[in-house]
């Protein structure tokens, strides 16, 4: 049985980057830059007033209490204007005037006339004003030129609204992963308006999985449940890649009971096996194979949280190799609760997590942790690692913590009572 490290290398060293597509970026939401965005313009790109109040030439510093005559008006969206010398009154976000250089905010002036349209006409400054004040400078925020976002950046909204700021109309990035799940197991019932009958059980594997593909942006081509036979199984992988999936992920019969087709089903498909069984808790079942160079199988055991483990722990890393992306940043947290795993396997486990009194990140195991138990996944904030020689685990040391969900920051408690 080979380690999770030998595992995941034989996978990434089969993972290849998937091709890059131009994409508006809105709908590049939630995918990876295959290449870096450099911004075609100054932002912003014109000088321009960050208060509603007056425009002024403050090359020598204006002092408090100066008076000055007020021509014309400059909102937002006016062509600038002609230059007067004088003052001009400015809305916010209005581009000033080519020969002023400083902004005063309406309530730091005190009125002294209207013209006879009913305008500012004269004004007095309540404080000194300085070139520079209230004005935002074209290329402040990012410069013509600029690299606004690498690539291997997941696009959120905030990368939305600065490539729209931008004007930047399409981007490259790497082609969303097609993904089919199968589902098998006779006492499955994937419909869940219908009753269930007393030998049968909801199927949760196959939801689970297309929440939380979908939650990495991935294209779920299918999500099919099959019962327990070989060659509707070796269908359904046939099915999914003529469909073009990047990878099949198959959830149950791929451990040592009389109904567990699933190695001998892909060997009779011509898969190359990359490994079959893990030093791992829990999850020890899962099988990997390759159906010719471009589709990768995960046959993933039926027990829920070897799902989710699976899906954490290989999917993920596999779903960022494909994006380019290298691997995530190893967290650590102080455990608070002890823990004896078992040596020679890896172990993954849900944990609450909080910050203590020390400031630091506290996890603490959930007690209940077989991994047919769903409802502690559900209240779970993070997975605890444990590695093969982890040995006695004692409150007190660090271990290493990664999030319930890839892409999804850490969840942290707010009980706050660890010290
Ligand atoms: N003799 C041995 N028996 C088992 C071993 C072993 O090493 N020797 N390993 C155990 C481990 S660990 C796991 S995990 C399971 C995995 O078995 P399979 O991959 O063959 O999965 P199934 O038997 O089909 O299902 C296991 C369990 O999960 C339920 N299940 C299946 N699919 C779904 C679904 N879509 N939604 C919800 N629940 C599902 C299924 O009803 C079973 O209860 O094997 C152990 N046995
Ligand atoms: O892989 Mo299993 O989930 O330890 O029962």
């Amino acid at each position: 049985m080979i380690s999770y490290d030998q595992a995941l290398e034989r996978l990434l060293a089969r993972a290849r980057r998937l091709p890059a597509e131009s994409r508006t970026p809105v709908d590049a939401l939630g995918c990876v830059l295959a290449r870096d965005v450099v911004s075609p313009i100054d932002l912003p790109s014109f000088n321009h007033a960050a208060m509603d109040g007056y425009a002024l030439r403050a090359r020598e510093p204006l002092a408090a209490g100066s008076e000055h005559a007020v021509v014309g008006s400059q909102a937002a969206g006016d062509a600038a204007p002609a230059s007067s010398g004088n003052a001009c009154e400015i809305m916010t976000g209005a581009r000033l005037p080519a020969d002023l250089d400083a902004v005063v905010a309406v309530e730091r002036t005190q009125l002294l006339a209207r013209g006879d349209d009913g305008m500012p006409a004269r004004i007095r400054l309540l404080d000194a004003l300085a070139v520079g004040d209230n004005v935002r400078y074209a290329g402040s925020d990012v410069a013509r030129g600029a690299v606004v976002a690498v690539a291997g950046t997941r696009i959120d909204p905030a990368h939305v609204m600065l490539l729209a700021a931008l004007g930047v109309t399409s981007v490259e990035v790497v082609r969303r992963p097609r993904v089919a799940i199968i589902g098998t197991g006779k006492e499955l019932l994937a419909d869940p308006t219908r009753p269930l009958a007393d030998e049968q059980i909801h199927s949760s594997n196959g939801p689970y999985l297309m929440a939380a593909l979908a939650a990495s942006s991935v294209q779920v081509l299918s999500c099919e449940t099959l019962d327990d036979t070989a060659s509707h199984y070796r269908d359904a992988v046939l099915r999914a890649r003529d469909a073009g999936a990047d990878l099949i992920v198959s959830t149950g019969a791929v451990s040592m009971g009389r109904h567990d087709f699933v190695p001998d089903a892909l060997q009779a498909l011509g898969a190359e096996l990359l490994f079959h069984q893990v030093a791992m808790r829990p999850g020890k079942p899962v099988l990997a194979a390759m159906l010719g160079d471009d589709t990768l199988v995960l046959a993933l055991p039926g027990t829920p949280m070897a799902v989710a483990v699976g899906f954490r722990f290989f999917v993920a890393p596999v779903l960022r190799a494909w994006a380019g992306q290298g691997s995530e940043v190893v967290l650590h947290a102080v455990l608070d609760t002890p823990q004896q795993p078992k040596p020679g396997l890896r172990h993954f486990l849900r944990a609450r997590l909080s910050q203590g009194r020390d400031g630091r990140l506290h996890a603490s195991l959930l007690k209940l942790q077989q991994p047919f138990r769903i409802q502690p996944f559900a209240e779970a904030d993070a997975w605890v690692v444990l590695g093969e020689g982890a040995g006695d685990c004692l409150p007190g040391m660090l271990v290493e913590i990664v999030s319930l969900h890839p892409g999804v920051p850490l969840r942290i408690g707010t009980s706050g009572d660890s010290n």
